[in-house]
This record gives structure tokens, sequence and C-alpha cells, in this order.
């Protein structure tokens, strides 16, 4: 089985040494279009292999889209990441091209793949991504949740003083400053956070992982990419080992929490075919009224690919 990961930059690069350390498909191809890049990242990482003792064969290439060819799940981390000042809306003019032309080409070597997208302004991207391959829209969604619910559940455990693998938790929305981090749904091996934290607490750390990204870009100069990465790959492991995971997962929602035709955060089951299936979890007056913020924000910057005339 081969999984194709497009772009070697830091996100890129870093997922793909995550899914080969898992051990669960034969190849991972790493394309990128500045020469020799990926074929040296790939080179590095395969010499981990004796190391790290996997199998998976890891093979870089330089706009050779051939080297692709039949991919089970496709990962598009290419694009620019976002620099100290900027939100990552202001991607969407150099990366909507990017992300059209590079699925273009996935799509025409693996009509058959899973597309996972990574580039920024996620959401938007997933639907450019979903206009331009024209294919059912299990088969095109982003990453986003899983990033921004271990920044919240790395913050938490921090907080409690326990262990970050006990803490579950759900996150709904937009991948923004908008984004709905939700409490009632935030459980410590079963027990709610909110039995555990006092209020004022709990709220600081919503507040920090909304804008979790921007942190991080503030203190490097760029943006994350180790977290990311490994989420991408999480998402590669749960398809391809067919799973059936819960995780938050941009998805094009139809109808599913009373919104149409717009990609956003929610709960959906991950397995062999993609999403097997959107979640739709009770919401109260207040976390409706977040979402539809949420989603108001990501369709002005729809608003923004609509006035760009690609489609
Ligand atoms: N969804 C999420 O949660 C996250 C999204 N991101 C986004 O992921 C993207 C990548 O971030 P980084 O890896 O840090 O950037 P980077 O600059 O390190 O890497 C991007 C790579 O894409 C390549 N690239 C550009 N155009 C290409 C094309 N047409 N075909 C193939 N490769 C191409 C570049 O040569 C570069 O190597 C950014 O848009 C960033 O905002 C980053 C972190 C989290
Ligand atoms: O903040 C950024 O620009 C990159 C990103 O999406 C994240 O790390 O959440």
């Amino acid at each position: 089985m081969k999984v194709t990961v497009v772009g070697a930059g830091n996100v890129g690069a870093t997922c793909a040494n995550c899914i080969a350390e898992k051990d669960i498909v034969n190849e991972v191809v790493l394309l990128d279009i500045k020469e020799g890049v990926a074929e040296g990242k790939s080179l590095d990482m395969w010499q981990t292999a004796p190391i790290n003792l996997y199998d998976t064969r890891i093979k870089g290439v330089t706009n050779d889209y051939e080297a692709t060819n039949n991919s089970e799940v496709v990962v598009i981390t290419s694009g620019l990441p976002r620099k100290p000042g900027m939100s990552r809306d202001d991607l969407i003019a150099t990366n909507a091209g990017i992300v059209k032309s590079v699925t273009e080409n996935i799509i025409k070597h693996s009509p058959n793949a899973k597309i996972i997208i990574v580039s920024n302004p996620l959401d938007v991207m997933c639907y450019c991504a979903y206009l331009t391959a024209k294919i059912d829209s299990s088969r095109v969604f982003g990453m986003a949740g899983i990033l921004d619910t271990a920044r919240y559940r790395a913050f938490l455990a921090e907080a409690l003083n326990v262990s970050p693998k006990d803490i579950q938790a759900l996150l709904l929305g937009g991948h923004g400053d908008t984004m709905v981090p939700l409490p009632r749904y935030t459980t410590v091996s079963g027990i709610p956070v909110t039995d555990l934290i006092d209020h004022d607490t709990l709220n600081a750390i919503i507040e920090r992982t909304k804008v979790g990204g921007g942190e991080l870009v503030k203190l490097m100069g760029t943006s994350a990419w180790y977290a990311p990465g490994a989420a991408a790959a999480q998402m590669v492991e749960a398809i391809v080992c067919n799973h059936r995971r819960i995780f938050p997962v941009c998805a094009l929602l139809n109808g599913e929490y009373g919104m149409n035709n717009i990609y956003l955060g929610v709960p959906v089951v991950l397995g062999k075919n993609g999403i097997e299936k959107i979640i739709e979890v009770k919401l109260d007056k207040d976390e409706q009224e977040l979402l539809a913020q949420s989603a108001k924000a990501v369709r002005s910057v729809m608003d923004v690919l609509d006035n760009m005339k690609l489609f």
C-alpha cells in the first residue's frame, strides 16, 4: 500500500516520517517542487529505519506524479506557512492555486485516493480541493481538529498534572481563532473536566487553544510542524488500518448541524473509505451560536476564493 505526502517542508516531512515509523504501509512517496529536497529528506529518513526499526520505504521525488500512482491516501501540505502578524486567511491568494494544481495532478494519478488537506486556510483549502477533485466529499477532508484538540488536551494535562493520554476532548468549527472547544464534551478518564478544574483556568486554556497556532508562529517565525505532522499521520493510520477512529475532522456539511455546502470541523468516523460517518452531537444554545460564528468566518474566506475565479 502506498501513501503520498505532497510538500516536503516542515509539516510534510514530519508527517512522512511519522507514517514511516508507524510501519503500516509499504511505501511513502514525498513530493515537492524544490529540486532535490524531497529526495534528500527521504534518504535521511530512510537511514533512520535501521535505528527505529521499520520497513516502510520512503521515496522522494521532484514534481514526478507518476511516482504517486495509485496512492491509497494523499496528504497535501504544499503551500506557504504564515509569518508573525499574518492570519491563516492571508495565505489564500497563494495557496488556493497551489492546492488546485496539486489536486488536479493527484486525482489524475490516484483516482481512488482519500485526500487529506493540511494547507491553510484549512477549511477553504478543503473546499478548493473538493471543487477540483470532483469526487465524493467522503474522500476529501482536512486535518485540524486532531491538532487543535491535542493542544487543548496538552494544556489540560499540564494544568491537572495528569497524563495527556487520559484526556478526551471534542472541538468543532473552523480552523481559525473562532474554533469551538467543547468543555461539556471534555473528560478525564470519563470524569467531566468541569469537576476537576475551576472555571477561570478552563476558560484560559480554551482561549489559549484558540490561538495555539499563533502562539507558535510568534515563537518560531513560522508555523508548527511536529504536532501537525503527527496529527495528519494519525488520520492516515485510521484510514489505511480501517480503525474507524472518531476524530474531529474538517468535513463537507450537507445538512449536518443545520449547515450546507461548507467545510467545518466536526466529529467523524474515519475508516478505509475516508469519512464513514459524520456524527452530530447535541449542542446547547451557546455552542450553536459559537459554531454559527465560526461558520460565518469560514464563509467570508469562501467568498475570497469565489472572487479568485479559479472555478
Ligand atoms: N491544518 C493545520 O492544522 C496546519 C496547516 N499548516 C499549513 O501547512 C502548510 C505547510 O506548512 P509548512 O510545512 O510549515 O511549510 P513549508 O514552507 O515548510 O513547506 C511547504 C512546502 O510546500 C512546497 N510546495 C509549494 N508549492 C508546491 C507545489 N505546487 N507542489 C509541491 N510542493 C509545493 C514548498 O516547496 C515547501 O517545501 C502551510 O499552508 C501551513 O499554513 C501548518 C500547520 C498546521
Ligand atoms: O498557525 C498556523 O498558521 C498553522 C496552523 O494551522 C496551526 O499550527 O494550527
